[in-house]
């Protein structure tokens, strides 16, 4: 028997698989998506490897290995994940190793270790150093940053003399946390029997005995019974040995706490809108049809509770859930709510978790004790079984594309996941990706709508403040007077305000703060991101450049310049202007200790402060009746990225933000400062129409050649050195020409953004495209000179459908 085998071995950029023959001893044990541990290379290395495949016969010539020993006992990715897995590594030209690896808890990663092993000891007597070194030990890790440069020489020279060995071994990182526990071994009567007999003066034993006359028939910790009943240590040996009870070693679950315990929750009564959304969605549930809804439902509308049915439905016709949610804050909230409805059987996988937690809510799920899984992007291979329903929610949610290795889009493999399992997949938000409200539009998905908030409140009114007027007339550049007046009301009436500092794209662009100008590519209308470095303003997409303007080319202006105040910043000024506010401060520094988050939501949800203000990791998801007002400081950064999605971006963060204001009986309100009154996107968010801003975004990405229209896909050649970056990137280009068709749209290569990125110099090349099978045809090629172009030293990223320019 032979297996085929994706080792892991980074240097390898290849996605064949190596055959290694199965000894003797594991033959019955080998089976498909198990990790094994097999010799690589000349050398005594040792890799761990994923089995994708067994055959019984081979029909090369090479003289092959046999594979050292198995990891696990049974595989650790069924039949699902590994086909997900060869359609997702060639759809985007991704390893198949780093797709493998991805799908697994952090823990499952090999961990290598190289020793050096002493096999002649009389070679280091002379030796202080080296005897130090071995300090009596056979075998020392070697771990070259640590050791002395004169003991990696010695060492090398005793290697080539055979008096050292250099061996490599497979760490395995996953650790179980195992407890001791016991099981009652006897009947109630039986206990009461025995507790009767007891002598008098026995009290532990009887209180045990007690205990156990209404114990379940189970294994439990005895750790917890111990503290609770106040038996000591020895009483439990003792009815031991009296056999009482069973004791062994049991496994725990690290199960991921929230900061205050969950409450359980009925579900709500749907309104007539939610109702008809959720009786379409179960009808397709009951026909275990692979369809795709779109639901557009504007914010307070309850899309939540009707995912939450959805699932209860899944759950009652004996399948799973999964349900997707971005990344950061909105998850404790979100958890928290579905918990609350489905208790144990939900398991949460993101990244706040522990590598013990996470590993342990995946074990849940792969033996199907948890039947619904919520999670960030990730989650999106949790291993659960027999799936009827897939949830993403804010589906547009650009944290739902992995930017490294793999690049993938959580969306696509909900696609797939959903059309392997016959599942339901639902994608919610108020305001969709442009793409998937186009895909609707040509019946690929079906739109469902929820027009109206749950209890038809209004939403709230959008007040747009121009900060060009504010400044002229001499004004402080973070609060108007309008926003100062609206946090007073606020303060005086004891509601509750949010504001938001937008930061995304800040500081990389420049801005005129008297008419609103910000400087943009004369190729591609898309913002120019400053480059300090070079002093010029440059364009990400098409690489355009122009030297820094010291007067805006518009009005003359000499207050043209980079933007920029930080959320500590903020929060001084607005407690100079309000002392007695409470104000939390939500950002990447306040957030970054675990359950920070959840706490601090927590104590807004209290009341405990007056004011929230955050980066736009507060503009989703947040449910707080007492908040009446939103104030956005700054609209102006997220359209400055460069990026042809700026406009939606901006659009969509507004809407979302804009949301969280009025959601319960008092009405809401929200002021936008903006440099740029009259933008589209900030006009359209004003007047809460989504299908407006589509309609009118759409006519621009048909003229301009971008998505939906146009595909992208974005490749980065990157080296240490700029000529040889440079060189290869055209190489690149010039290659690739002749299998573009007219339609196609190559731009580049030119210089990318961060111009050094990990001490390498960036070369990009963009190309939009309509049809591509001749394309990919020719990238897959590229990707198979992976290895050619790693001996040069040169790093190819092959990005399909980018989220980011940068
Ligand atoms: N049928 C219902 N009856 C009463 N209250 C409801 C109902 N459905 C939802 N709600 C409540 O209305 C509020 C808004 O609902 P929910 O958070 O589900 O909306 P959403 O569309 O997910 O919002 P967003 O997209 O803005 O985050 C919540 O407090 C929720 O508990
Ligand atoms: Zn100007
Ligand atoms: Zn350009």
């Amino acid at each position: 028997m032979y297996a085929q085998v994706i080792v892991d071995v980074p240097t390898m950029q290849t996605n064949q698989p190596y055959t290694y023959l199965i000894p003797e001893h594991l033959a019955d044990v080998i089976e498909p998506g198990m990790r094994v541990i097999v010799p690589f290379g000349n050398g005594k290395r040792r890799v761990q490897g994923f089995v994708i495949e067994t055959i019984s016969a081979y029909t090369g010539s090479n003289e092959l290995k046999a594979i050292d020993d198995v990891v696990d006992l049974a595989p650790v990715l069924n039949t699902e994940m590994l086909a997900l897995a060869d359609w997702l590594a060639r759809k985007n030209f991704a390893f198949k190793i780093s797709v493998l690896q991805a799908m697994l808890p952090n823990v499952m990663r090999a961990k290598y270790v190289k020793t050096v092993q002493l096999l002649d000891e009389t070679a280091i007597l002379d030796s202080q150093l080296l005897t130090n070194f071995f300090a009596d030990r056979h075998e020392v890790p070697l771990d070259a940053e640590h050791v002395d440069v004169d003991v990696l020489q010695d060492l090398n020279r005793m290697q080539r003399k055979n008096q050292v060995a250099i061996n490599y071994y497979v760490g395995n990182r996953a650790k179980i946390k195992m407890v001791s526990a016991f099981k009652p071994q006897l009947t109630a009567t039986e206990y009461d029997k025995l507790r009767h007999d007891l002598r008098k003066s026995a009290k532990q034993q009887a209180r045990f005995l007690t205990y156990l006359m209404h114990a379940p028939q189970q294994w439990t910790a005895q750790k917890e019974v111990i503290d609770e009943i106040g038996v000591d240590y020895a009483t439990l040996k003792k009815a031991e040995a009296q056999g009482w009870i069973e004791r062994s070693e049991i496994e725990q679950y690290r199960l991921p706490q929230l900061t205050s315990p969950v409450e359980a929750t009925q579900p709500l009564t749907l309104t007539a809108e939610q109702n008809q959304v959720y009786q379409t969605l179960i009808e397709n549930l009951q026909a275990h049809q692979a369809q795709t809804f779109l639901l557009e439902g504007v914010t307070g509308s309850g899309k939540t509770e009707v995912y939450l049915q959805a699932m209860a439905q899944a759950l009652a016709q004996n399948q799973t859930a999964l349900m997707l949610v971005p990344e950061i804050t909105l998850t404790p909230q979100m958890v928290r709510r579905v918990k609350s409805r489905f208790g144990e059987t939900v398991a949460v996988l993101h990244s706040a978790l522990s590598d013990g937690e996470r590993y342990d809510e995946w074990r849940r799920i792969e033996r199907g004790e948890a039947k619904i899984v919520v999670g960030a992007r990730s989650a999106i291979f949790a291993p659960l079984n027999n799936v009827g329903l897939i949830i993403l929610d804010e589906e547009h949610d650009a944290s739902y594309k992995q930017e490294d290795n793999p690049r993938y889009h959580a969306r696509e493999v909900a696609q797939w996941r959903s059309d392997y399992h016959q599942a339901t997949l639902l994608l919610g938000s108020a305001t969709p990706a442009l793409e998937s409200r186009a895909h609707a539009q040509q019946g690929q998905y079906t739109l469902l709508r929820l027009p109206h908030r749950v209890q038809e409140q209004q939403l709230p009114a959008v007040n747009i403040i121009d900060m060009r007027e504010t400044i002229k007339a001499g004004g402080d550049e973070l609060f108007s007077e309008d926003i100062l007046t609206a946090i007073k009301q606020r303060l005086d009436r004891g509601e509750q305000s949010v504001l938001m500092l937008n930061r995304r794209g800040f500081a990389n662009y420049v801005n005129c703060r008297d008419c609103g100008y910000t400087p943009t590519c004369v190729n591609c209308d898309l913002a120019l991101t400053m480059h300090k470095v070079t002093n010029s303003l440059v364009c990400h997409y098409c690489g355009y450049h122009e030297p820094l303007p010291v007067q805006c080319p518009q009005c003359g202006s000499k207050r043209i310049r980079p933007f920029g105040a930080g959320t500590q910043k903020v929060e001084t000024e607005l407690q100079k202007y309000f002392p007695q506010a409470r104000v939390l401060r939500m950002d990447l520094d306040t957030t970054r200790k675990k359950g920070a988050t959840d706490k601090m939501l927590e104590a807004f949800g209290q009341h405990e402060a007056d004011i929230l203000l955050g980066t736009q990791m507060i503009a989703k998801g947040l449910d707080f009746p007492d908040v009446t007002l939103v104030g956005v400081l700054n609209a102006d950064t997220t359209l400055a990225l460069p990026d042809y999605r700026a406009a939606e971006r901006t659009f969509q963060l507004l809407t979302q933000v804009s949301g969280r204001a009025g959601r319960a009986d008092k009405a809401g309100e929200v002021f936008v400062q903006t440099y740029n009154p009259e933008h589209y996107a900030v006009r359209f968010a004003q007047k809460h129409d989504y299908e407006g801003f589509y309609k009118y975004e759409m006519q621009l990405r048909r003229d301009w050649q971008y998505s939906p229209y146009f595909y992208t896909i974005q490749l980065k050649i990157l080296h240490e050195a700029q000529n040889e970056a440079a060189k290869v990137a055209f190489e690149i280009a010039d290659w690739l020409k002749p299998f573009l068709d007219e339609k196609t749209v190559m731009l580049g290569p030119s210089m990318g953004s961060v111009a050094r990125l990990n001490n390498k110099y960036v070369y990009r090349i963009v190309i939009k495209y309509r049809q591509g099978e001749r394309l990919f045809a020719a990238l897959d090629e590229l990707m198979q000179a992976g290895q050619r172009l790693q001996r040069q030293k040169v790093t190819l990223v092959i990005d399909r459908d980018p989220v980011n320019f940068v």
